[in-house]
């Protein structure tokens, strides 16, 4: 049984006793929003994040969705990305080519990921030319309120800080509103040059997920989730998830969700 609560209207949080609950739900919904892209716009544009997700995303590449999914219209995106070599254990894009692109026939061409030879400024640069040029030929479609692509699916992960993508804490970026993808060399984290999607192009998706496990994260989930007021530090990132229209669903496990307010049962 999953607990889950509509905190808003286009803001839900499911939560989960077992992991594997969680992953079997999350499967499912990644496959129903592709359905239903597929469906209206012909293709699936889904931009990942690292971390733990890729894990959690595993059973969408067993039955029946490695089967039912139409893995020939997805288009796969990185919502971050450490620059590396693609080769570099530190780097998104072995993550989930090595935990899930390489287990299911998404086209090669449709794997848009950074380019890992030019420094920081100059692979967010070039991914953001290429996301200019899919939303031209509406691979991606684009905000009807902003000049911003609207990913299908953004899927997201979530640090013990609060930190979304590469969007850290305090961290002058969670400002820029002009690039849709824009890069940082002073990482807290390890390693310190990333590329990362602005807050205005995770806000303009039709479908944000953040995924979150593990009592480190109850306090960072808390203080995004509720209505914390004064309480809360106003540059958490993942309290800026706030799509202008589209929806948010939060997954996460018992202990994550261990400080929570006010969530209800469901079957
Ligand atoms: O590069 C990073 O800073 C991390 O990969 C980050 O973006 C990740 O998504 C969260 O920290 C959650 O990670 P976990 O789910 O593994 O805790």
């Amino acid at each position: 049984m999953a607990l889950s609560g509509a905190k808003e209207d286009a803001r839900e949080v499911r939560i989960y006793e077992y992991l594997d609950e969680l992953s079997a739900d999350l499967a499912d919904y990644i496959s129903e929003l592709s359905e239903a892209s597929v469906k209206e716009r012909g293709v699936f544009a889904i931009a990942l994040s690292g971390g733990s997700l890729i894990s959690l995303m595993r059973k969408l590449c067993e039955a029946p969705y490695s089967k039912t999914v139409d893995w020939a219209k997805w288009y796969i995106f990185w919502v971050d990305e450490r620059v590396v070599g693609k080769n570099h254990v530190d780097s998104n894009y072995k993550l989930a080519k090595d935990g899930f692109l390489s287990k299911v026939p998404i086209v090669p061409s449709h794997v848009h990921s950074i380019n890992d030879t030019v420094s920081a400024e100059k692979a967010a640069e070039d991914y953001e030319f290429v996301i200019r040029q899919l939303v031209r030929t509406r691979v991606i479609s684009v905000s009807d309120i902003s000049d911003c692509p609207k990913f299908d699916l953004i899927l997201l992960g979530m640090g013990p800080d609060g930190h979304i993508a590469s969007l850290f804490p305090d961290h002058y970026i969670l400002d820029e509103k002009a690039e849709w993808v824009t890069f940082i060399t002073d990482s807290p984290e390890p390693p310190p040059e990333r590329i990362t999607f602005t807050l205005p192009v995770i806000n303009s998706a039709s479908n944000v997920v953040v995924v979150v496990t593990g009592s480190s994260k109850a306090e960072a989930a808390h203080l995004a989730i509720d209505d914390v007021g004064p309480e809360c530090p106003l540059s958490s990132p993942a309290k800026m998830i706030q799509p202008t229209k589209g929806k948010l669903v939060w997954y996460l496990d018992k202990a994550a969700a261990s400080k929570l307010e006010g969530t209800k049962y469901s079957e």
